[in-house]
């Protein structure tokens, strides 16, 4: 399981397997050109798990990685050149460059998303071929160190360069594990699934962004310094070019996208054939590796698009899944037993909350938010009610940080709400959900959640812990919670999402028509659940349609029309309200509001 340090023994006995494996191959090998075939692959290899490291675990996908393997390459070549010093220390500061590179680069391109993020991205290595070009940098060779080689990496035995450069793989793919098995892989994997649900739950989406650009470009400069070592010769294209972008994407997409593995098996797969047959038929076909490359992508999207690693491994899980007995019963579709309810109205509830002083927000022309005034009571259901478009939603997302209010003041327990993120909302104790349920599709049900439990959790055990006890509190127990969210039906959705909002411990929830596709069996069982947590102490904030569930639910009720609050109070007299008949309930209601909790 992702997000624990299960399993994590046996992928770094893989590692080593790997690694010794290819080593005595290496020794195997007596034909120089073939040595220097297996040094590139792992080059080739490391600069695609630095690809994978931004683009595979965030979902940023980049088209610019050469910009950092060139500037390690060219900052190494430069101090050994210009100044005489030794790859040992050239490297590091190629490391260094690079880092530097990220973060100057990330700052102004984070605010991009999709392709104008892939786009901007190859903008980078494309300006720097020409400033390198322009600096006069067009072919640099390094100069031979006869009188002292090893102390300048250079060696008449190319096995040394496999083990060096094996050794810079295996450090990245350790780097790579660790981070694919704590919080930094599974904060990065929640943004790519669902950035809003992840920036909710309490995830810093740039931080992270950040933490992975830096580790990213540390190391595609490692790769670049070591390639201009062992290659001599760099030139702006060579380091640059769009192949060099191209390849560090291809080998990952080819060998699996978002698990180290993937970079890999692709560089073992690819590069020795694009190697070989530019050795042979070069002469012919000239650019033969673009020709490999663009093959590979083709075969790869059309046969297996996530790639050869996830490929066999769901073949293999649906193997044992055929061979394995039939499943044992799926634990009881438990929610918390109707306990008996107190009746609206009829608890001590406390001051106010959460307050909202004329808070004003448009969509253009339109005032999707206009002026709304209320206070939500600490310990209460508050239900905000009202017809399709009110502004209900828009009235979460500028308490919740989505949206800036563009007018008014937000308090909550005092202090000021307007112009924070949604992640440092979430921190002081603001949890939501979603109308539509937004989950991390490809995680399990537990995992969802310890994204919540994130925001207070200070280790990756503690944020289990704190996600079990919010699971046990909405009723998934057993295989409910080991179950990958995706396929999961609307009601264990629900209660997943409430989970992780409440896996954030929060002292108030935004539900966004949390009973929306339920049956009335199914709405019962949620209805529970809200009870229990409101009694525990949660404040409760819900935008529901159903009135007859909402009725008997909630304390109090805010009344929304065309974006202003059009009537607010306790809800037998908030449903008596013509102006509220006529704008939402409708005659229907009016007639039955006699007897408003039938
Ligand atoms: N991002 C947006 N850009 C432009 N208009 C928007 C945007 N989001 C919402 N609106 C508009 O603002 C108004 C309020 O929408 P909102 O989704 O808040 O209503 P709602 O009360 O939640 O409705 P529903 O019950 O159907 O979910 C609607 O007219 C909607 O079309």
């Amino acid at each position: 399981m992702r997000g624990t340090r299960e399993g994590i023994g046996r992928e770094i006995g893989l590692i080593a397997l790997f690694a010794g494996a290819y080593l005595a191959i290496s020794f195997a090998v007596q034909d120089s050109y073939y040595q220097l075939i297996m040094t590139l692959v792992l080059v080739w290899a490391t600069l695609a798990m630095s690809w994978n490291f931004l683009s595979g675990y965030s979902g940023m996908i980049s088209f610019g990685q050469a910009s950092f393997f060139g500037l390690g390459g060219y900052a190494m070549t430069i101090a050994f050149v210009d100044f005489g010093i030794t790859p040992w220390l050239g490297i590091p500061i190629g490391i260094v460059v690079g880092v530097l590179a990220g973060i100057i680069i990330g700052i102004p391109t984070f605010r991009l998303r999709g392709h104008y993020f892939a786009l901007s991205m190859l903008a980078y290595p494309l300006a720097m071929l020409y400033v390198f070009e322009w600096l006069g940098y067009q072919e640099v060779s390094l100069p031979m160190m006869r009188e002292a080689p090893a102390a300048f990496m250079q060696f008449s035995d190319q096995r040394v360069y496999i083990a060096l450069a094996l050794g810079m793989l295996v450090i990245c793919m350790l780097v790579s594990l660790l981070a694919e098995r704590t919080r930094f892989g599974m904060s990065l994997l929640a943004v790519k699934q669902n950035e809003l649900a992840a920036e909710a739950a309490g995830i810093d989406s740039w931080r992270w962004k950040m933490y992975a650009m830096m580790v990213s470009s540390a190391m595609a400069a490692a790769a670049g310094g070591f390639y201009a070592v062992v290659v001599l010769v760099v030139t702006p294209p060579s380091l640059f070019g769009m192949l060099v972008s191209a390849q560090a994407l291809i080998l990952t997409l080819f060998g699996g996208v978002g698990v180290y593995w993937g970079p890999v098996i692709g560089a073992i797969v690819l590069v020795p054939l694009a190697e070989t047959l530019h050795a042979e038929l070069g002469h012919i076909v000239p650019g033969i590796q673009g020709v490999v490359y663009g093959v590979a992508i083709i075969v790869i999207i059309l046969s297996a698009p996530d790639g050869i690693y996830w490929s066999i491994r769901d073949r293999l899980a649906r193997r044992r899944r055929a061979g394995a007995p039939a499943e044992a019963a799926p634990a009881p579709d438990v929610a918390f037993p109707a306990a008996p309810v107190p009746a609206a109205g009829d608890r001590t509830l406390g001051g106010p909350l959460l307050e909202l002083e004329n808070v004003s927000l448009s969509f253009g022309g339109l005032k999707a938010v206009d002026n709304v005034t209320l206070t939500v009571r600490e310990g209460s259901i508050h239900g905000i009610i009202g017809p399709n478009g009110a502004g209900k939603t828009t009235l979460f997302n500028v308490i919740n940080g989505f949206l800036k209010a563009e007018s008014g003041s937000i308090r909550f327990e005092g202090g000021e709400l307007v112009g924070l993120k949604p992640h440092k909302v979430c921190a002081l104790g603001l949890g939501r959900t979603f109308q539509v349920v937004r989950a991390f599709p490809r995680m399990s049900v537990l995992e969802n959640v310890m994204v919540g439990a994130y925001v207070h959790a200070a280790t990756d055990a503690e944020a289990v812990h704190r996600a079990r006890e919010a699971l046990q509190r909405v009723g998934l127990s057993g295989d409910q919670i080991t179950a990958t969210a995706s396929g999961l039906p609307t009601k264990q959705l629900r209660l997943m999402e409430l989970a992780r909002a409440l896996a954030a411990r929060p002292r108030l929830l935004l539900l966004d028509e949390t009973l929306a596709g339920l049956g009335h069996a199914e709405l019962d069982d949620i209805l529970a659940v809200i009870r229990q947590v409101n009694r525990e102490g949660v404040t409760v904030v819900i935008i529901e349609h159903t009135m007859q569930a909402m009725v008997k639910l909630a304390d109090a009720f805010s009344v929304l029309d065309h974006g202003s609050l059009i009537a607010g109070g306790a809800p037998a007299s908030v449903v008596k309200d013509p102006r509220v008949i006529e704008a939402y309930l409708g005659r229907k209601w009016m007639d039955r509001a006699q007897d408003p909790v039938a």
